[in-house]
């Protein structure tokens, strides 16, 4: 992989690494950050002392790309390089490379808050800004102060604001590594079409019909519209004249396929949700058939990370349903929103990878320029707290004031002081603010997850408090327990 644009800049990164404690690396979709910077460090001895560990927001990046990084040092999954995610865990004494969610990183944490296994943590697809990736970051930068001459820290992505990042971390560099690996063509239509998913297949067969060979990824909301355009491109493509263009395979791939399919796969002790992950990707990761056009549709979980060999069109919907807290209500809501212009680019960045792509969005250019947020609004701006503030308080750090938690993007300190009532009503902590047995048991055993963390962090608190939205907090209730 000599030619990808970040190993051409494996001298700076190395020596820039060497002399800081925290770098940030913004690099092109596709230039190699996730693959490439973890096998440079370690090309540089920096595994010698601690395990290389990067984190994804996703469990399906975390084990697709730990095993192309295993594949390309030749080595077998879970060996050398290995990955961690909730429930599943393939990693092995000889691991040097760790490919791990944000949220199995934070579980880990509360056990070992100064994460000493570690020599690099690479945190990678920050401009998620996931409420674990937010946490990771804020953690990461008392970390450093504890570790200083131990632990080096990078931030990785393609659309990150890097400025902000390195200001966070006492004005850090920030490398930019220039460069595409091959160009992505970008077409928008003129005007925003009245169904989003009607509007995918009729894009889909144009292509199909008349572009060359080249898988179709296509981005909607959620599994309800992807059965839909399934339906669709199926009827569609059968009613082609036969031997008209190639075969087509139309694959979903979204969280919740049905458990029948997963039966006859995969072994009953593997829990459901995981299952479906794996289920996906051996779909999806699979060599398509000779002369065949792969139809994959998915949501956004393949929007950052994921190379799919044999991508060359992208059909991005521009929307994305996502998670919503409402304060007043105390409940989540899961809402179809218009994406970021980070959402878009990294749909985009799809394509692109192994060959020259093209994205055709289905918005119009004027609308992505005015009407698009620059960046996704952060998750910990979108959630209940309750979560974060228990696990942070779990972490039993000395000097820890929640309410001055050092966040990229602080919360408000309303939303904080909420999380806090809201835990001191169900005993989770006391009226001085410590941490009780029940309490550390809810942080612990949260959704019986072995990855308390994630649930936590992602707000099953929060949601399981929701279901008790008006809980009276009485005016005159001590507040010794708000920090
Ligand atoms: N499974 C794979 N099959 C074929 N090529 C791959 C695979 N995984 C990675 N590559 C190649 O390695 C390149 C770098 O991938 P990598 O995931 O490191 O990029 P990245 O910079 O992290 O991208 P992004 O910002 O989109 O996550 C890809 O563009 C592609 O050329």
């Amino acid at each position: 992989m000599g030619d990808l644009p970040i190993v051409r800049f494996e001298e700076k990164i190395a020596e820039t690494v060497e002399k800081n404690p925290v770098v940030v690396v913004i690099g092109e979709t596709g230039s190699g950050k996730s693959t490439q910077l973890p096998q440079i460090l370690y090309r540089r001895g920096y595994a010698k002392s601690g395990i290389i560990a990067v984190t994804q927001p996703r469990r399906v990046a975390a084990v697709s790309v730990s095993r192309r990084v295993a594949q390309e040092q030749n080595v077998r999954i879970g060996e050398e390089v290995g990955y961690a995610i909730r429930f599943e865990d393939r990693t092995s004494e000889k691991t040097r490379i760790k490919y791990l969610t944000d949220g199995v990183l934070l579980r880990e944490s509360l056990f070992d808050p100064e994460l000493n296994q570690y020599s690099v943590i690479i945190l990678d697809e920050a401009h998620e800004r996931s409420l674990n990736t937010d946490i990771l970051l804020g953690l990461m930068k008392r970390l450093i102060k504890w570790r200083y001459s131990s632990l080096k820290v990078l931030i990785t992505s393609a659309t990150l604001d890097g400025g902000k990042v390195s200001r966070f971390f006492s004005d850090c560099p920030v490398l930019t590594v220039p460069g595409e690996l091959f160009p992505v063509e970008i077409v928008h239509i003129s005007e925003r079409p009245k169904n989003y998913v009607e509007a995918s297949v009729k894009k889909a067969i144009d292509i199909h019909v008349r572009e060359p060979e080249g898988d179709i990824l296509i981005f909607l909301t959620g599994q309800d519209d992807i059965e839909k355009l399934v339906l669709k491109l199926e009827e569609k493509v059968q009613s082609l004249e036969e031997g008209s263009c190639m075969d087509a395979l139309i694959l979903p791939l979204h969280g919740s396929l049905p458990p029948e399919m997963q039966a006859s796969y995969f072994p009953s002790h593997i829990p459901y949700l995981d299952i479906l992950d794996i289920l996906d990707l051996v779909r999806v990761f699979s060599s398509p058939p000779p002369n065949c056009r792969r139809f994959i549709v998915s949501t956004n979980i393949a929007e950052t990370s994921l190379t799919v060999d044999g991508v060359v069109y992208v059909i991005d919907s521009g929307y994305v349903k996502q998670r919503q807290y409402n304060p007043s209500a105390g409940m989540y809501s899961l809402e179809v929103v218009q994406i970021s212009k980070v959402q878009a680019k990294q749909r985009a960045g799809r394509a692109g990878r192994t060959r020259p792509g093209k994205c055709y969005r289905l918005y119009p250019s004027m609308v992505y320029h005015d009407d698009f947020l620059d960046a996704t609004v952060p998750e910990i701006q979108r959630s209940s707290l309750a979560g974060t503030v228990l696990y942070l308080k779990s972490l039993d750090l000395a000097d820890m004031d929640i309410l001055k938690f050092d966040f990229l993007d602080s919360p408000s300190i309303e939303s904080l002081e909420v999380a806090l009532k809201q835990l001191y009503l169900v005993d989770a902590i006391d009226k001085n603010g410590s941490i009780t047995s029940l309490g550390r048991k809810m942080a612990g055993s949260l959704s019986g997850s072995p990855c308390p963390g994630r649930s936590l962090a992602f707000g099953s608190i929060g949601v399981s408090m929701g279901l008790h939205p008006i809980i009276p907090v009485s005016s005159k209730m001590s507040k010794a327990y708000l920090h």
